[in-house]
């Protein structure tokens, strides 16, 4: 197809059989690569899906391997040089009279990891009586904190106004953009920004991909790829003038769905080496021993978590039949309302849920999550966030299809919880909570009564001084993430919208998942690049036969066609199988059980091309 040469982003479909064989997989940025230990995801029940997830994110803290191929890792010399180093020019900034500032950016999960990351670090600094020296960026605004945004991320120039604004009349700042997949142009813009203006700025680029696997499409209107931009950077790391962190952490259990092990790995990464630059701040040296001791506490929160697997499993299992024709709402206490929410909103984007169907709420709503925008309420039906507007708007329609989940610490207002929790089971029987208690505190018995099924985790006492305490909530928090990952990855699985561990049913939104979704029918169908991306064009423009004038359009340009449509990818994909029209394949999309369903049933159809990707499909169960 003539002007395919702009989709030229990853190597051609290999031939049957030699997906493995190839090096295709090898290839990929990590970040996108499917996990080995996923490959049957959507086979498995709940608790296989718990000990899947389980394994993958035990992944974050694999050691460096010598012999096998190896990029350096989270415990690597390399990236402990480099956390040390970033620390020493935090402390810095900490110090400066002057005012200095730390700016955290990210896209989607990442931006909401940076307003999590931003709060927490001015509360340590409140504490100890000082201003705030934190603040963050996240695309699309704060309302990409309740509503995905996933458009803006592809626009380096607002990346660089927005860093602009923050910093203006700023001499010393430290910029960290998180980009896991090193692909956000968005990101891309502050880092070059920065790189413009090194006597104010020091760049610091977080993510999960060597910068050899960084994204090198061409960003559309701009002068740079990604990829471009990272090695520049890195030209500039010997000199300290700018740092890359980014340890691999393995394949997503979700293929690219980088909320999940890069969003972990990203909160593990800055909150130690923030922690390591206050403790620095307060004349304890940053040194490697001090980093090691909190990366360390991490490791046993993936112990503590996934020792409540089985529970963690009945949790999944209950919502992923709550979301069969009902809702699941996350009540959270303090940043676990928060991590609640984020859960709740990644699902829009990741399976193409409605906002309705997966729901946070925080205590204080808006006040205590401390967005500079204040409160979004107004902004629409998905916007009020408190536990009141819950309670309001949301509980007289809750019914017994519906699931309750609560989130809090045995530090939080109990009889409050109670209460709340009493309200709620006037409505559903389905409530649930994890709660998180400190050796020696006990849940009370009441409340044991009125919630039947508890998770709970409890923690050693730390004795770390006063960030002991923040080490404490980062651990809830992520051991927090894991599980509500886990759950509502594990609950869309069971309700077929996985294949094999791939999303196949997510709105294409941005330039990133358009070249995602030609890449997932590559794999799917094995057919060739280039049919691939014909056919994801008949179905994002539902035309069998397509002009010259769509052939040429830029992908930001099919992107803007491709969001207001829906199943685009589904229905490719069994347009391809089938060897269909997209309008028969839509009909049959749509009279499936389930997305997975719609697949299964097109991989037999009779004297179609095989490639050796693809399991006979009969071994597989129907959903
Ligand atoms: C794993 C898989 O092969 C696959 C999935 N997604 C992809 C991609 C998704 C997004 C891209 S991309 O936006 O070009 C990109 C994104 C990040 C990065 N570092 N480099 C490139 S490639 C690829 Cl290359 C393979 C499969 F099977 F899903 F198709
Ligand atoms: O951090 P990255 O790789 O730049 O990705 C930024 C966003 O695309 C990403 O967070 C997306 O919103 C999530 O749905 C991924 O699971």
């Amino acid at each position: 197809m003539r002007g395919t040469r702009k989709y030229q982003h990853v190597i051609e479909t290999p031939d049957p059989g030699k997906w493995e064989l190839a090096g295709y997989e090898e290839s990929l940025p990590i970040s996108e690569k499917s996990n080995p230990i996923t490959r049957e995801l959507d086979k498995s029940d709940p608790s296989q899906l718990v000990q899947l997830l389980r394994d993958c994110d035990a992944e974050i803290f694999q050691e460096e391997d010598a012999n096998l191929i190896h990029y350096h890792r989270l415990y690597s010399e390399s990236v402990l040089q480099t956390m040390g180093d970033i620390a020493k020019r935090v402390q810095e900034v900490l110090k400066d009279p002057e005012g200095g500032l730390v700016v955290l950016s990210g896209c989607g999960t990442s931006g909401r990891l940076a307003l999590l990351l931003a709060n927490s670090f001015n509360l340590l600094l409140k504490g100890q009586h000082r201003a705030p020296r934190y603040c963050y960026i996240m695309s699309g605004g704060d309302r990409s904190i309740v509503s995905a945004q996933e458009s803006p991320e592809d626009d380096p120039h607002v990346g660089a106004q927005e860093l602009e604004k923050v910093c203006e009349g700023k001499k010393n700042v430290v910029f960290v953009g998180i980009s896991c997949g090193l692909s956000a142009p968005f990101i891309a813009g502050q880092l070059d920004l920065c790189m413009r203006h090194l006597d104010v700025y020091l760049p610091v680029l977080v993510g999960c991909n060597p910068v050899s696997m960084a994204r090198n499409d061409p960003i559309e209107g701009w002068h740079s790829s990604f990829r471009q931009v990272a090695e520049r950077l890195q030209a500039l790391h010997e000199s300290h003038k700018g740092f890359i962190l980014n340890p691999a952490v393995g394949p997503e259990a979700v293929s690219g769905s980088s909320r999940m092990k890069g969003g972990s790995a990203t909160k593990i990464l800055l909150e130690t080496l923030l922690l390591v630059a206050h403790k620095a701040d307060s004349n304890v040296p940053v040194t490697e021993k001090c980093l090691l001791e909190i990366l360390r506490t991490y490791e046993r929160a993936h112990k503590v978590t996934y020792s409540q697997s089985k529970k963690i499993a009945a949790l999944m299992k209950q919502t992923a039949t709550s979301l069969q024709k009902g809702h699941l709402y996350i009540l959270g206490w303090g940043t676990l309302g928060l991590v609640g929410i984020m859960a709740a909103v990644e699902c829009g984007p990741t399976f193409q849920a409605d906002w309705r169907d997966v729901r946070g709420f925080v205590t204080g709503g808006y006040d205590s999550i401390e967005n500079k925008e204040g409160d979004l309420s107004s902004l629409g039906p998905e916007f009020p966030i408190s536990h009141e507007d819950f309670v309001r708007n949301v509980l007289p329609s809750v019914s017994e299809t519906d699931a309750v989940l609560l989130i809090f610490t045995l530090d939080d207002e109990l009889n409050q919880i109670e209460k709340l929790a009493a309200l709620v089971k006037e409505k559903t029987s389905n409530i649930q909570c994890i709660s998180h208690a400190t050796a020696g505190q006990y849940l009370p018995n009441s409340l044991k009564k009125t919630i039947p099924s508890i998770i709970g985790m409890t923690w050693p006492i730390l004795f770390l001084e006063y960030e002991g305490t923040f080490i404490q909530k980062f651990q809830r928090e992520l051991s927090t993430k894991w599980i509500l990952d886990t759950v509502t990855s594990g609950a869309y699985a069971l309700r077929g919208k996985i294949f094999r561990n791939f999303m196949v049913d997510f709105k294409i939104t941005n330039s990133k998942l358009f070249h995602r979704a030609a890449s997932v029918l590559q794999r799917v169908t094995g057919q060739s690049q280039q049919r691939c991306t014909e056919v994801l064009l008949q179905s994002i423009y539902g035309e069998q036969t397509l002009s010259e004038q769509i052939r040429n359009r830029t992908i930001a340009g099919h992107v803007g066609a491709a969001a207001s449509q829906d199943k685009v990818l589904p229905v490719a994909i069994v347009s391809l199988l089938r060897n269909c029209a997209v309008q028969e394949a839509r009909s049959r999309v749509d009279s499936s059980a389930s997305i997975r369903a719609a697949i299964e049933s097109s991989l037999n159809v009779p004297g179609r091309k095989r490639g050796a990707e693809e399991g006979s499909g009969s071994e597989g169960r129907s959903r």
